[in-house]
């Protein structure tokens, strides 16, 4: 699989007058043919300034964009609209012609096509047949959802064929359910046609159903990159942590139990613990391992699996019991089958804080 997007040192700059603004600052990433890469930030972070400058809707201040091998900002006009041709993009508010009917909208795009009039009809039948929208060819966009508007903002980004996909908050005006749907039609998208797709959002969840390469955007830079799995197991960043716990709710609940020490009353020999896991150590036998072999009791307070590309990735908050030597061999078993433990409080140091002079 080759590269099919190389943003090399892009810097955005808007000169409002009086100041100026940094939307984007030194940022370099590359995406691989086939990828689904997602891009997550707050608001304000730089995310649409970055996609647009994908298809040059935005002209970068300084860097270079390389489009499957074209270095976009060398092209002649009319070479720079047909490398355009292969970027397609949907949008939040899907921006449809609302005066005309769907088939119009989906077949807008192919009037600049050197297809003929049937080969055209053909084409558009097959793209809302692939969005499952054949039944709506008559309608008008004010007569669909969202989630059926966004259906049409695809088939017409699809039109031409591209090679890429770019998706600016596509999903962040629909409910919850909506938007699982559409992005399971994105999978289809990707899995089928092989399409390259870069997602931005604010939403962690959105990352976590479908994309197998995340960036995370703070103030105009990168502050993190990589492959799902690693990311969402070994996040090195806040702002990433605090992202991924809004999609997994850990440290959540680990706040909550530290702030409210009555939930779990700790006994000297008692250790809270956050036992992480990522593919085949699966928690059961682990576990239960800790119990037979060990004699440590153990008593779950929270558990989450992730499956993300097929990886399953699991944490556990857990109040591990028993002797000290038992704990200590128990441990090390744990660290020996590649289980991160972190020890969050434990039974003596609890106790020991009471009676503490104030
Ligand atoms: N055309 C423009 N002129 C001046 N400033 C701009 C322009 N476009 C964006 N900005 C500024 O650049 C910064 C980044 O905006 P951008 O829209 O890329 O962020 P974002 O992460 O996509 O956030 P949101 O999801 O809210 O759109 C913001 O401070 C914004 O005000």
């Amino acid at each position: 699989m080759g590269i099919m997007i190389t943003l090399s040192n892009i810097q955005v700059t808007f000169d409002t007058g009086s100041q100026s603004v940094t939307a984007v600052q030194d940022v370099s990433l590359h995406v691989d043919a086939g990828d689904v890469y997602g891009i997550v930030g707050y608001s304000g972070a730089g995310k649409s300034t970055l996609v647009r400058v994908i298809n040059l809707l935005q002209r970068p201040t300084t860097g270079s964009v390389e489009v499957n091998g074209q270095d976009l900002l060398t092209l002649q006009p009319k070479e720079l609209r047909s490398a355009r041709k292969k970027i397609g993009m949907i949008f939040q508010h899907f921006n449809l012609m609302n005066s005309r009917t769907i088939y119009d909208n989906v077949d807008y795009p192919l009037k600049s096509s050197k297809l003929s009039k049937s080969e055209r009809d053909q084409k558009v039948k097959q793209l809302l047949e692939l969005v499952g929208l054949s039944d709506k060819l008559n309608a008008y966009p004010s007569q669909l959802s969202g989630g059926q508007k966004q259906r049409v903002a695809i088939a017409r980004a699809l039109a031409n064929d591209p090679e890429i996909l770019l998706c600016d908050e596509a999903t962040s005006a629909l409910d919850p359910k909506t938007t699982l749907s559409i992005l399971e039609l994105l999978k289809k998208l990707n899995q089928t046609l092989g399409l390259t797709i870069v997602i931005i959002t604010h939403e962690m969840q959105v990352v976590k159903e479908i994309c197998n390469k995340v960036a995370v955007m703070e103030a105009g830079r990168i502050v993190e990159q990589g492959d799902i799995v690693s990311i969402f197991s070994r996040p090195q960043n806040t702002l990433t942590r605090d992202f991924i716990n809004t999609a997994t709710h850990i440290e959540q609940t680990l706040e909550k139990i530290t702030l409210h020490p009555s939930l779990v009353h700790l006994k000297d020999n008692d250790m809270l613990c956050k036992i992480s896991y990522i593919g085949d150590s699966t928690s059961e036998p682990v576990i239960s391992e800790l119990t037979a072999r060990y004699r440590v009791k153990t008593n779950i307070l929270f558990a989450n699996v992730e499956i993300l590309q097929q990886t399953p990735i699991g944490n556990l908050i857990v109040v591990l019991s028993g002797s000290t030597s038992d704990l200590e061999e128990a441990l090390s078993y744990l660290q020996a089958a590649q289980v991160d433990v972190e020890m969050i409080d434990s039974g003596l140091l609890q106790n020991s804080k009471v009676g503490e002079p104030v």
